[in-house]
């Protein structure tokens, strides 16, 4: 698995990695197949991603997760094909405010591109490997990126409520407690037992956003940082947020790490970035710094465009590095 340097090659894409032989040496044997412990064995996901690629010719090369409030970075595609999530076969469904449940298929910039308007959490009753499964669809369905966006509370005292973080890197706090989506057998198919992580987020792709925030004009309001996610469903106490911090977070949120983790052990490269929806509590007697979803989905909804564009530009420039990816509709 590389860190998937754009360097690699003319295209961003990582070299699809050849999985190696697990599972006894053997990866043809099918030992996986139900849906057990809620973990989805790899012939329900290759189901999952048929059923779609079945119902269109769209060939998605770039999978995108709409974050909270901001599903309408989806409406920007065009030519598409729209699948709810309740009727796919085996998917689960969105049960979140802001979080619509399905899943477009269509184009941005030219790039082929299936977008989650609605992802899972764990706070839903999902276990992490049932909230990033969908992330191992696209994995089968073809596509070579994945780009996340979340909403996030503010714990770096630079950010400000609108601001976007680009995510460099996460602390996985759910993980420090056992709790990961690669949890159970392996299966060589998706990736590697023991995936690295160092290089989770790719630096080309953060480079890229960054000149594109300065082509918008609004640099003043990007940042790089760590994003952390926590269990949910409550916002986190003032001794929870002094400990982020000290830890070296810069957001929190309840989502995406996850997700991140599935689309490395796949192979994956990686973008995605934060939406500061609300700054986060300092002290006791700030009442103002409650978190509360009302306020996280508004402030998504306000700033769905310039998160839709800022990814529609990065989109442009990855298309412009894999001119034969991009698609003739
Ligand atoms: O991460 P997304 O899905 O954007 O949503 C964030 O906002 C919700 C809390 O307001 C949580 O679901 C949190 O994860
Ligand atoms: N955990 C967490 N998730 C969020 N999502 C949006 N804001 C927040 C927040 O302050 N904390």
């Amino acid at each position: 698995m590389t860190g998937s340097s754009a360097s690699d090659s003319s295209c961003l894409i990582a070299k699809s990695k050849t999985n190696g032989t697990e599972m006894n040496g053997n990866t043809t044997r099918n030992t996986y197949t139900a849906i057990e412990n809620n973990t989805y064995s790899y012939e329900v996901i290759k189901d999952i991603a048929d059923y779609l690629l079945d119902r269109t010719t769209i060939r998605p090369l770039i999978g995108i997760i709409c974050g909270s409030g901001l599903n309408s970075i989806a409406d920007m595609i065009t030519d598409t094909k729209v699948f709810e999530y309740e009727d796919i076969p085996n998917f689960p469904v969105s049960t979140v405010e802001g979080h619509v449940g399905r899943m477009i298929f269509g184009y941005l910039e030219n790039m082929p591109v299936m977008a989650m308007q609605g992802r899972f959490h764990y706070y839903e009753g999902y276990p992490l490997a049932k909230c990033s499964m969908p992330v191992r669809v696209m994995k089968l369905v073809g596509v070579r990126y994945l780009m996340a966006t979340n909403a996030a509370g503010g714990l770096n005292s630079k950010f400000k409520v609108g601001d976007i973080m680009l995510v460099r890197d996460h602390i996985n706090i759910m993980g420090f407690a056992g709790n990961s989506p690669l949890q159970g057998p392996n299966d060589p198919r998706f990736g590697p037992r023991f995936p690295p992580m160092t290089n989770a987020y790719n630096a080309h792709l953060i480079k890229i956003a960054k000149q594109v925030a300065k082509d918008m004009g609004i640099e003043n309001e990007i940042h790089e940082g760590v994003y952390t996610c926590l269990g949910g469903p409550n916002y986190e106490t003032v001794a929870e947020l002094r400990m982020l911090r000290t830890m070296g977070v810069d957001a929190v949120g309840m989502s995406t790490v996850h997700e991140v983790i599935t689309a490395r052990h796949c192979d994956l490269t990686v973008f995605a970035f934060s939406l500061i929806t609300n700054k986060c509590a300092t002290g006791y007697d700030s009442s103002e710094d409650e978190a509360n979803h009302e306020e996280v989905v508004t402030v998504g909804r306000s700033r769905q465009a310039v998160c839709g564009e800022l990814l529609c530009r990065v989109i442009r420039e990855i298309a412009k590095e894999c001119p034969n990816k991009a698609q003739v509709k």
